[in-house]
């Protein structure tokens, strides 16, 4: 696989759900072509977009120009950036704009912003009048390669990551990749780890690729759209296969069992963004693996060293406030982990490496076990 030196046309990503497929269209400015394909999609739908006041800041009035142009009437709910909205307060505030402005079934809900305001909106359009169809339109590099895609809603609960949520597939994914340019450099790193997740759960000359080409992905070059669009191909893929979890779906939580119970260890602050949590989840994930004789010492590190090389923290120390603050000890971290959707029974489940490129769903791990791992971990 060899880096693309320019630019490519618009790229269409089908993702093959059957009378509920829909298109990832991913190009540099395709948020232009919003509004004509919203009213060929959908005519005479009235549109709310979903949005953040940072994204509304950057990118509202051209998302609104776009759907103006094309004679679609819209209008806006604006929420605070960040996790703080992907809870109780944030759907009560979008269900009753919503309601407030009368979108009704035939409608559309537009989710405008990273993967909150996608989760959140797409929740929302989920359970207002027993359901609205939406569309994403993913801002954030995270929500371009993964949160936009697959139909996965919902809010946190104090105690636990998306705890509360439905399964509510998009009708249509525009990702601008131009967007992206007004990203912070710390959450286009956060992104980052999601689409090396691809590499290391499914794709070994993939993340080959990565080592080599990531430089070119954050620089804004060719092959940050290659890497969007194998990303999206990737998820399509399996979720087009298992859309409710039910097998290899869970092979996209890679990283997230440890992931989410740092995230809610830190209370879903900036101490730890998602994209940052699932880099420690990963690289911990490839250690207890190692751990259990099914890689090697050396693919574990090879994994860490990528996350690492591109600025992401790799090691619970490198979590924000980890020195002052502490973390969580060991029996919180597995209280928070059976808390994880995947738990069966009471098992906790975990996505371990048997190569890189090839992860697999363990549900016979001992608790035991990983809570010895966890304290030497915490321990440096
Ligand atoms: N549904 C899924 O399948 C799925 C997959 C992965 C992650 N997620 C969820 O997604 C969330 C993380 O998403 P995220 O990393 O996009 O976080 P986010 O939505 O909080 O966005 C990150 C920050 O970047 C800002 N931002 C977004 N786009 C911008 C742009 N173009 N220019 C300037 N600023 C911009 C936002 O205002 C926010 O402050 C988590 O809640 C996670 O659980 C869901
Ligand atoms: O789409 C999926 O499936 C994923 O697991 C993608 C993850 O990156 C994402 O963070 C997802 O929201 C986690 O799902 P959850 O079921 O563990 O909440
Ligand atoms: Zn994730």
């Amino acid at each position: 696989m060899t880096a693309p030196l320019k630019h490519s046309a618009d790229i269409t990503v089908d993702v093959a759900l059957g009378d509920r497929a829909y298109d990832i269209v991913i190009g540099r400015g395709v948020l232009d072509t919003l509004g004509t394909r919203v009213a060929a999609l959908r005519p005479g739908a009235r549109t709310a977009i979903v949005t953040d006041r940072t994204v509304a800041k950057h990118w509202l009035e051209q998302t609104e120009r776009s759907l103006a142009e094309a004679g679609i009437p819209t209008s806006r709910v604006i929420v605070e950036e960040g996790e703080v909205s992907k809870t109780y307060a944030g759907l009560e505030k979008v269900s009753e704009a919503l309601i407030a402005a009368k979108i009704e079934r035939n409608d559309l809900v537009i989710a405008l912003g990273g993967g909150v305001v996608g989760d959140l909106a797409g929740f929302a359009a989920a359970i207002l009048r027993r359901g609205v169809d939406f569309v994403q339109v993913p801002t954030s590099l995270l929500a371009q390669v993964d949160s936009s895609v697959g139909g996965k809603t919902g809010i946190n609960s104090p105690q636990g990551k998306n705890l509360l949520g439905a399964f509510h597939q998009p009708v249509l994914v525009i990702a601008d990749t131009s967007v992206l340019d007004t990203l912070s450099p710390r959450q286009f790193r956060a992104g980052y780890a999601e689409v090396a997740k691809y590499g290391v759960l499914g794709d070994e000359a993939f993340f080959t690729w990565l080592e080599a080409n990531h430089a070119d992905i954050f620089s804004g070059g060719a092959a940050r759209e290659h890497a969007i669009a194998t990303s999206c191909r990737a998820k399509a893929a399996i979720v087009s296969r298992d859309e409710r979890e039910n097998g290899e779906r869970a092979l996209l939580n890679l990283g997230h069992t440890f992931g989410h119970a740092l995230e809610a260890a830190t209370g879903f602050s900036d101490r730890l963004f998602h994209g940052e949590g699932v880099s420690v989840g990963m690289v911990l994930a490839a250690e207890l693996s190692a751990k259990l004789g099914l890689i090697s010492e050396a693919d574990a590190t090879r994994v860490e060293r990528h996350l690492a090389s591109v600025g992401l923290p790799t090691h619970l120390q490198d979590i924000a406030g980890f020195a002052q603050e502490g973390l969580a000890d060991a029996d919180t971290l597995m209280a928070l982990m059976a808390q994880d959707k995947k738990v069966k029974r009471g098992k906790l489940t975990f996505i371990l490496l048997q190569a890189i490129g090839r992860a697999v769903v363990a549900n016979d791990v001992e608790p035991a076990l990983v809570r010895d791992f966890l304290q030497q971990k915490l321990s440096g």
